[in-house]
């Protein structure tokens, strides 16, 4: 079996270690295309938080309390750029952290595709699953907002960290998405995938970026394999995140239907065959897609398996 799974930030990462639990009960095969759209350079260095997130979550590197970085990092940089009063204060990298930009930083530079930098990087920390991010190509989401008594246009790291998604936001933009291009390996897994499984990330802002690269979307609606969505909200609120923020911008209801709906069902120009939500959430409704509701807290990683095969055996 061939699984395809849509993924960003903690969520994503957390539910990858459950698919390839049960991708290694079943003896499948995984492919991960992960969301590009928060990356951002800084310091001269390329960072790439949700590639990041779900490597070192993965290979058992990730500090568990934050979710984002290096477990048992050091901040010895962080406080030097500091002292030299280096802007921007607000967005933290660990000593460890850095490592992997340096690298990353060096062989981008160097003329590698991000595709391929990821791949080095990944035998490192053998994350058990193919992990390609949606696009090489550069694409970042902006959030347009009212600051200093005007709009504008600020990336998504600005928004998320230094504001905390608290200011008045008119839309996301992701700028560079009309040209980029699939990552290579991304059509051919997704066209040969049995399922394609959309991870309890944040839909504005995780999900929407990887969709947004031109030819992902209609190779998902097109292609072979079931598409079946893992709700990110339970009982109404986020699992973790501010996806409550995300999904106010646009206007849709922060619930287990408002996410379905924003999606849709695939038999009306949308993404979904099935639609997996909480027990908490039993009785949900998406037009043309079919609902069930099971146990979705991601405790631990049997749990979060059996998460994963009831989303992939959902009729
Ligand atoms: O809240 C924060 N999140 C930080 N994050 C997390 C990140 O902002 C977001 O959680 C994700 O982009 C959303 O998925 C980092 C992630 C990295 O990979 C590298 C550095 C950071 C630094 C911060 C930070 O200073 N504050």
């Amino acid at each position: 079996m061939r699984i395809v799974v849509l993924a960003g930030g903690i969520g994503g990462a957390r539910f990858l270690v459950g698919v390839r639990a049960y991708a290694r009960q079943v003896g499948a095969d995984v492919t991960a295309v992960v969301n590009v759209g928060d990356d951002l350079y800084l310091h001269g260095l390329k960072i790439c938080p949700d590639l990041d997130s779900v490597m070192y979550t993965l290979g058992g590197g990730a500090d568990p309390e934050r979710g984002w970085g290096r477990a048992g990092e050091s901040w010895t940089v962080k406080s030097e750029l500091a002292a030299y009063g280096a802007e921007p204060t607000w967005f933290g990298l660990g000593d460890k952290d850095i490592a992997t930009h340096l690298v990353r930083t060096t062989m981008v530079d160097a003329g590698y595709p991000l595709s391929a930098v990821t791949e080095a990087l990944a035998t490192r920390w053998q994350p058990g699953v193919r992990l390609l991010p949606a696009t090489d190509d550069r694409l970042e989401t902006h959030a347009v907002v009212d600051l200093d008594g005007g709009q504008r246009a600020i990336h998504f790291q600005e928004w998320w960290v230094r504001y905390r998604a608290d200011v008045p936001t008119h839309r996301f933009v992701f700028v560079g998405a009309d040209t980029a291009k699939p990552a290579p390996g991304v059509l051919d897994a997704i066209g040969s995938a049995d399922v394609v499984l959309i991870a309890p990330s944040n839909p504005v802002v995780s999900i929407a970026p990887v969709l947004a690269v031109p030819g992902l979307r209609e190779a998902v609606v097109d292609g072979p394999g079931r598409v079946v969505g893992v709700s990110p909200i339970i009982g109404g609120a986020p699992v973790r995140g501010m996806a409550d923020r995300c999904l106010a911008v646009l206007g849709v209801e922060c619930s287990a239907a408002g996410v379905g709906g924003l999606y849709g069902g695939r038999s009306s120009g949308g993404l979904l065959d099935g639609w997996l939500v909480a027990e908490e959430d039993q009785g949900t409704v998406v037009p043309e897609v079919t609902v069930r509701a099971v146990p979705l807290r991601m405790t631990d990683e049997a749990a979060t398996a059996a998460m994963v095969r009831a989303a992939v055996e959902l009729r």
